[in-house]
């Protein structure tokens, strides 16, 4: 069944925690520029920013004013929808600014936070009920990798996230091996592929055959223009979560552009 259905591929940038509101906003404009001056068709390979709280509105302005071609979302959100939640962000409230996506259990999350699958998977409700796509994080360490093999943890943390969600969802899951993340050391296309077919079984599973076969799997993990085109031959990989190199228009703009320069 793989493969049968076509998934527009998506090139989010997650800026982590990098440019401000007006430096935000020079990027995006100049990343716009970019890719109409390279023609780029947004129907063929979709592109996401994810920038620091702060930017989104300054991000949602520019967007709309500009009718801009770039979609964006917040890299986290309060699986609680308001009350005494001090620092936390309400899924409402990225609603409110016109964001598509919000990234949920990213591994810096998870290792720096704390956060457990438990809250990952209320972050990934609220984000439902706030019509919110959540993109959502595994991945494994590399103590995990020696121990369990590359898919168990970033299986059994899809699980985790899809608790309680039966029903027919939008959602896309980004599939990040911790030892990649900035390390320049990427997974090959192979392991990448291993684990995004095995993301998908459970897919399959869980939210049944047709939500399976058009949720879109990233990899994420040291992408780079030199490395994208591997990936994104696989049939289970329709895209990638660009940490490092989401911030330099070139080379982001690239991997945006990656059919282009291999002829895909
Ligand atoms: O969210 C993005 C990932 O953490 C990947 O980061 P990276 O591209 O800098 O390795």
């Amino acid at each position: 069944m793989t493969g049968t259905v076509r998934r527009t591929p998506l090139i989010a940038g997650n800026w982590k925690m990098n440019l401000d509101h007006l430096q935000a906003i020079a990027f995006v404009q100049k990343l716009a520029w970019g890719l109409a001056d390279a023609k780029h068709d947004v129907a063929s390979v979709e592109v996401a920013v994810f920038p620091p709280f702060t930017d989104l509105r300054s991000v949602q302005t520019l967007v709309a004013a500009d009718k801009l071609p770039i979609a964006f979302g917040a890299q986290d959100l309060s699986e609680h929808d308001s009350g005494a939640y001090t620092g936390e962000i309400s899924g409402a409230f990225l609603s409110a600014l016109d964001c598509s996506y919000v990234l949920i259990g990213h591994s810096e999350r998870r290792t720096l936070h704390g956060e457990s699958d438990e809250q990952v998977s209320g972050k990934v409700r609220a984000a439902l009920r706030h019509n919110l796509v959540p993109i959502i994080c595994v991945g494994e360490t590399s103590d995990d990798l020696e121990k369990h093999g590359p898919s168990a943890v970033p299986v059994a943390q899809l699980k985790a996230a899809l608790s309680g969600i039966t029903s027919t969802v939008d959602i896309v899951v980004a599939y990040e091996p911790v030892w990649a993340i900035g390390s320049g050391q990427a997974a090959t296309p192979e392991q990448a592929e291993q684990v995004a077919a095995a993301l998908r079984a459970v897919l399959v599973d869980t939210l049944g055959e047709d939500v399976a076969q058009k949720t879109r799997i990233l990899y994420g993990g040291s992408v780079k223009s030199s490395n994208i085109a591997g990936f994104m031959r696989e049939p289970n990989v329709d895209g990638a979560l660009v940490g490092g190199a989401s911030l330099d228009l070139n080379e982001f703009t690239s991997i945006v552009r990656y059919q282009k320069h291999v002829g895909l």
